[in-house]
């Protein structure tokens, strides 16, 4: 008898849709952007450059697996411009180790997809990480840097705001998003991005990983995107960063710091053109966007491969011991920052669409 089961959830958006395919060690990664309106004139090499900066490999402080991450199109462009119908791209894949995973082959990572994922399907491929791998976001970058050639008015800019117990401390009204491309953690304040690489780096000598969070801002907003009520705009937010690999937690605007304040202390008090004084709401009441700026934070746990032995079951049950083999990211967060952009744009991209009267 066959199980029933096959993989859903492949798929984001409604109107702005990407659907992505591909594993870690497959021949390639790639997805289909559907939707995406007609006559924009794409820059290619806007796109590579987004891709870049999330690729691995990139510096001391990710996994070293050398990958060129190159983008093909091969459909939906025409002379450089959109032409509506749906975009198919591709990512070949170049530099695979797999036997560096002959050893999970039936024995699962703790806190890793390896053991759901064989529950589920009883079938899995483990080179990788496989399916389960973030390499798959290389498309969402993809798809995120054509959405934000389509809202080239609307300015995505996220950052690493912390790496373990260090902080960026800097306002996010005092920030200078210029600097955050000038260090390989992509925090855009150089102290804390001086202390924070350090730390990744003793962390790596250790064989563990560490955790943080990436902070994002979205500037220019237009006023009315959100669909109440079970698809406000915060709540696809939520689920477009809780959709990235190793994401434990959202939260836009005050936030749970918000719990601990009055309503007199927290509503955002207007001015007579509809814009606020403060803007704890986060650029977004009753799920629909006030034209405010969009802000909120995403928590990634650290990475669950670890080049330390720990206690483990493998399929049969039995306990046994493991160690993390292959290259891997110390701390997701430096990678992250692109991904976290590229979702937001996704996001805002499809509620563009879904509303008709908003204007850019
Ligand atoms: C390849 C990427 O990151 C990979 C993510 C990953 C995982 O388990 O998620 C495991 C590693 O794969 P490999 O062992 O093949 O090097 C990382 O390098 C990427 O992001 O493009």
């Amino acid at each position: 008898m066959f199980k029933i089961i096959k993989m859903a959830g492949n798929s984001f958006g409604k109107l702005f849709k990407l659907t992505t395919f591909g594993e870690s060690h497959g021949q390639a990664i790639g997805g289909i952007i559907d939707g995406c309106p007609a006559g924009i004139q794409l820059d290619l090499e806007k796109i590579q450059t987004e891709l870049n900066r999330r690729k691995p490999g990139q510096s001391a402080i990710v996994t070293q697996r050398k990958e060129p991450d190159t983008v093909e199109f091969h459909s939906g462009i025409f002379e450089g411009m959109t032409t509506g119908t749906p975009m198919g791209f591709v990512i070949k894949n170049a530099n695979q180790k797999s036997k560096d995973y002959s050893h999970i082959k039936d024995t699962y990572r703790p806190s890793h997809a390896d053991y759901t994922y064989d529950e589920k399907y009883g079938v899995r491929d483990y080179r990788g990480g496989g399916r389960s791998s973030a390499r798959e976001t290389a498309c969402r970058v993809v798809a995120g840097a054509v959405a934000k050639q389509f809202l080239k008015e609307i300015q995505f800019n996220a950052y690493t705001a912390s790496v373990g117990e260090i902080e960026l401390e800097t306002a996010i009204k005092d920030l200078d998003f210029d600097l955050i491309e000038t260090n390989p953690v992509r925090c855009p304040d150089a102290a804390s991005a001086e202390k924070m690489e350090a730390y990744i780096k003793q962390i790596r000598k250790e064989g563990d990983t560490v955790g943080g969070t990436v902070q994002c801002v979205i500037r220019n907003m237009p006023k009315g995107l959100g669909e109440p009520v079970f698809d406000k705009l915060h709540a696809e937010l939520g689920k477009a960063m809780l959709s990235i690999n190793a994401v434990k937690g959202f939260e836009y605007g005050s936030g749970f710091g918000g719990t601990k304040m009055k309503g007199s202390q927290h509503n955002d008090l207007f001015n007579e053109d509809g814009t606020t004084k403060t803007n704890l709401s986060g650029g977004i009441q009753g799920g629909i966007s006030n034209g405010m700026d969009i802000y909120f934070n995403v928590a990634f746990k650290p990475v669950a491969t670890i080049m330390q032995k720990q206690d483990t079951i493998n399929k049969q049950g039995e306990n046994v011991e493991m160690e993390g083999k292959g290259r891997h990211d110390p701390c997701v967060v430096p990678r992250a920052v692109p991904i976290v952009e590229a979702m937001a744009a996704l996001v805002i991209a499809d509620y563009l669409l879904q509303n008709k009267t908003a204007k850019i």
